[in-house]
């Protein structure tokens, strides 16, 4: 059982390194929590600063404790950390066995039995491990994209906007999925644009604008939230609202 915590992440990229202000976050086992926010709030970029796939980081990213060195994927991912981007998340030209076998490039022995895990987890893969990646519906990608992360056997997921471009019917299968993950004792953290949906399932709501985290509650509380709703989730504030305040 492993907690992700990190405290003061601020980043970017090389030609825009202040995306990221100052966000303290932490992330236990059985945790699902979901990162709302407008477009360009940086949700993305937080995630892969987490993931140490961004060399300019300053804060601190811990494991149980331990901190991480800054933009080092290799030791994020042997400390536990798996990320699943949101796109180019399988190789489309690969066959779902040898996509399972690239995310478990870094283990050592028991590779057949951690393919073997997932398809027991994923049985949809078990009859599709000859069929290339990108002939697999939408749906299925995204699974396959989660196997594929839990290869390493991590127990801290990060997922980037997992239902992105999937019908309402496959994004619910996707949510229940990864809902069973974290309840199996995962630590997930996931940016989702189907704000209300993923809140359903989530365990917690974490709110970003403009680089600054600005809530960070119980799911169901973030769901209720007028204001919230009025922002990102498409209902409408009752008249008089307040705005959701941030220092800029
Ligand atoms: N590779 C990059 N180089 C420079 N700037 C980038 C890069 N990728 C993203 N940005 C900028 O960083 C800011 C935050 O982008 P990010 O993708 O993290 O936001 P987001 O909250 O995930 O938004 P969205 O919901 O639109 O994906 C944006 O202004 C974006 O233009």
């Amino acid at each position: 059982m492993t907690t992700l915590s990190a405290s003061a992440i601020c980043g970017g990229y090389a030609t825009a390194d202040f995306i990221v202000k100052g966000v303290d976050i932490t992330v236990a086992p059985k945790d699902l929590a979901v990162i709302i926010g407008p477009n360009g709030a940086g949700k993305s970029t937080f995630l892969k600063l987490l993931a140490g796939l961004l060399p300019k980081r300053t804060g601190d990213v811990s494991i149980d404790g331990i901190a991480l060195p800054a933009g080092d994927a290799h030791a994020a991912c042997e400390r536990g950390i798996s990320f699943v981007p949101q796109e180019r998340n399988v190789f489309g030209s690969l066959s779902v066995q040898e996509n399972l076998e690239m995310g478990g490039y870094l283990l050592r022995s028991g590779l057949k039995s951690r393919i073997e895990e997932q398809l027991n987890r994923f049985p949809m893969l078990r009859g599709r491990l000859r069929d290339k990646a990108g002939n697999l519906s939408g749906g299925q990608r995204q699974v396959l994209a989660v196997a594929v992360a839990l290869m390493t056997n991590p127990s801290v997921l990060l997922l980037d906007e997992p239902t992105a471009g999937l019908s309402p019917a496959a994004a619910k299968e996707i949510f229940v999925l990864i809902r069973d993950l974290a309840a199996s004792g995962l630590a997930i953290l996931m940016v989702e644009q189907n704000a209300l949906l993923a809140l359903a399932y989530g365990t917690r709501g974490v709110v970003l604008v403009a680089g600054k985290k600005v809530r960070d509650d119980a799911a169901a509380s973030v769901i209720e939230d007028d204001e919230i709703r009025h922002l990102f989730l498409g209902r409408a504030a009752p008249a008089g609202a307040p705005t959701l305040k941030h220092d800029h």
